[in-house]
């Protein structure tokens, strides 16, 4: 796998858009208010990925789609709000570890966010100092309709070390009953708790239609059923 395919600097992070006060939309903490930093830059390629503008150079300007943003400006951006959420998205996230490292040390130092929560792939292991600095992983190992090689996106280390961190949800985008045992059998080799199941979809009839396909099978599993709360609500508007 090749990394990095961003710059990892000291104090600037490259940003794909800083959007909110909005909803979290998927995971845990659905419907929370939150604000959102979707970083720059992924290293795989999923066939469905609903933030292709992240790394998709094919179908987007990518030039257009980032820009340097300094810890400072971030922090100043999040002092302009009540402290709550703060997501850290993609993207890939831990592609940038040394500059996320300082910038939620910085948010914790000021009390800026109550909880911070990195959504990330699982294909790349989060520093120690991200780890005690963060609320939660939300952890989206992908599944083969993703169309990635097993080898890119199940990384067994990774899993391992994001499981010894006690911070990890996983949340499986699925688009079938079908996908539930393949996440079943990935929750079995590397016992992954707690499940989400969320619907892949960019459009709220897409999105709802799966949950109600997956809705009886993910309880008959014992798992959690997420939604995609923005979606319902602002179909794939960016910066929502
Ligand atoms: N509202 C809202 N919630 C989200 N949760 C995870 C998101 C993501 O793009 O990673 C996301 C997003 O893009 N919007
Ligand atoms: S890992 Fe996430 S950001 Fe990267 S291609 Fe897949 S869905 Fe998109
Ligand atoms: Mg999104």
């Amino acid at each position: 796998m090749k990394l990095p395919v961003v710059p990892d600097a000291e104090r600037d992070l490259v940003i794909n858009e800083m959007f909110g006060p909005t909803f979290q939309g998927e995971g845990p903490s659905t419907g929370r208010y939150a604000r959102f930093i979707r970083l720059f830059g992924c290293h795989i390629s999923c066939v469905w990925c609903d933030s292709a503008q992240t790394h998709d150079q094919r179908r987007y300007d990518l030039a257009a789609e980032q820009r340097i943003v300094s810890i400072e400006d971030v922090l100043s951006w999040l002092s302009g709000g009540p402290a709550g959420l703060v997501v850290i998205t993609g993207g890939e996230p831990l592609l940038q570890p040394r500059v996320v490292e300082r910038l939620v040390n910085a948010i914790r130092e000021r009390q800026l966010a109550t909880d911070i929560e990195i959504e990330t792939s699982g294909t790349i292991a989060p520093t120690a100092l991200i780890a005690s600095a963060v609320t939660r992983f939300n952890v989206s190992p992908k599944l083969a309709h993703s169309r990635l090689r097993r080898h890119q996106r199940i990384r067994p280390t990774v899993l391992k070390d994001l499981t010894a961190s006690g911070k990890a949800s996983w949340k499986f985008v699925a688009q079938d009953v079908d996908d539930l045992d393949e996440i079943q059998e990935l929750v079995s080799t590397y016992d992954l708790h707690p499940v989400w199941v969320m619907p892949e979809g960019t459009d709220s009839t897409t999105v709802l239609a799966r949950m109600r396909v997956l809705a009886d099978p993910v309880l008959a599993h014992g798992w959690n059923l997420s939604t995609r709360l923005h979606t319902l609500l602002w179909e794939n508007d960016r910066g929502r």
